[in-house]
């Protein structure tokens, strides 16, 4: 039997970039031969093992048909006779159909490296359609590699139109949109993978409360990524500039994370607030602070705070004083938590009296801090 490394391990090696996790192909082998050299399985669908050592996955070569609808309905033939040249020919993109032997030599029967010199981002074969899911993993690497100047080849964005357009992607797992859709937000060009997504017209069955073509969605998410932005944070400016309605039903579509979805919510409440120079009075920033529950979520209404500073740049928000509110903030939000709560129990005030004598302590607190 003869073993391969290929896929995302060779085309980041040829790349020239970090290589995490590696896969690999084994020909010629049967899963009885695997499990009496000590590999484990690991695939239900389809023959994957575990090396007893590295813990790697190795798969054997195989074939695969659509025979039905959705992620499982596939006829795979994992025979000993099938050959790399066929494994690699069920694969999406010619980069990543690459593979490289035991000796380090390169098998490249589909002109991946050509495409990664002309930086093209091209399907391999016909049996690329049979998995709808990679109109969103195209989008994806088009989001990755675009600062290398890779583009989607024009035969292969026909593909994903007539895919979108055929209405498959319904029926895709919210699940499995919501996987490619949040790692492409942390890669470094984000905003690519929305524009991709309009250009294939994949917007209808997931996207639907997002605008297609929105200039300044695409402005935040670059500042996002530049400003190293952590998943939260680029979904609430991925949400930001929609009624919080509307947020709240796409985090809903997508199933995305409770803890994401409530912050989306909240950047897109105030964010029409930091269109122009934010004006708070005490009583504005009290109420921020209440409703963002500064008071138990500080670290959360500071990541929402670089949200807000990253809507007012781009709404051409002068700097310097966009620094000192946030630098005020910042002051009245330390001063408001550090009132003393036993002083005020201590005068003996019962019931609701207690929630009012608190406000209004620390409204006292912020208002000597914008005062001074
Ligand atoms: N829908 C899919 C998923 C995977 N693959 C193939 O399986 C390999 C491994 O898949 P995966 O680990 O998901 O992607 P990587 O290419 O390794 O990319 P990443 O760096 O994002 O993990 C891919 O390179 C590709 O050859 C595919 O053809 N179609």
């Amino acid at each position: 039997m003869q073993v391969y490394l290929v896929g995302g391990a060779v085309r980041d090696e040829l790349l020239g970039r970090p290589v995490s996790d590696r896969d690999w192909v084994v020909v010629g082998a049967t899963p009885q031969k695997m499990l009496a050299q000590g590999f484990t399985q690991v695939g239900k669908d389809f023959p994957v093992f575990l090396h007893p050592k590295t813990r790697e996955e190795y798969a054997l070569a195989r074939t695969e048909r659509k025979a039905g609808k959705g992620y499982t309905g596939f006829v795979c033939d994992a025979s000993p006779e099938v050959t790399l040249e066929q494994d690699l020919l069920r694969r999406d993109l010619t980069i990543n159909a690459i593979a490289k032997s035991a000796s380090g030599s390169i098998i490249d029967p589909y002109h991946g490296q050509d495409d990664i010199r002309h930086k093209w981002l091209r399907h391999v074969s016909d049996a690329f359609i049979e998995d709808p899911l990679r109109v969103f993993r195209v989008a994806r690497f088009a989001a990755r590699f675009a600062h290398l100047g890779f583009n989607i080849a024009p035969e292969t964005l026909n593909l994903m139109q007539s895919m979108a357009s055929s209405g498959e992607l319904k029926d895709l797992s919210a699940e499995r949109v919501w996987q490619e859709t949040r790692r492409s937000l942390m890669e470094s060009s984000p905003q690519v993978y929305f524009s991709v997504l309009a250009e294939a017209n994949a917007w209808q069955n997931w996207f639907s409360e997002l605008p297609q073509h929105d200039g300044l969605r695409s402005q935040y998410l670059k500042l996002a990524a530049e400003q190293q932005m952590c998943e939260e944070q680029r979904i609430a400016l991925l949400c930001c500039n929609l009624s919080p309605d509307k947020a709240m039903a796409w985090c809903r579509r997508l199933k995305v994370p409770n803890s994401a979805a409530a912050m989306a919510k909240l950047a897109s409440r105030f964010s029409s607030g930091w269109h122009t120079l934010p004006s708070f009075n005490a009583k504005t920033m009290l109420t921020l602070f209440n409703d963002c529950d500064a008071w138990r979520k500080e670290a959360r209404f500071f990541s929402l705070l670089a949200v807000w500073q990253i809507v007012a740049e781009s709404h051409n928000v002068d700097g310097h004083t966009l620094k000192a509110i946030v630098g005020n903030i910042h002051k009245a939000l330390t001063a408001a938590k550090k009132i003393d709560i036993a002083a005020i129990l201590s005068t003996g005030v019962q019931g609701p009296a207690i929630k009012q004598a608190i406000e209004h302590a620390r409204l006292e607190a912020i208002e000597n801090i914008l005062g001074n």
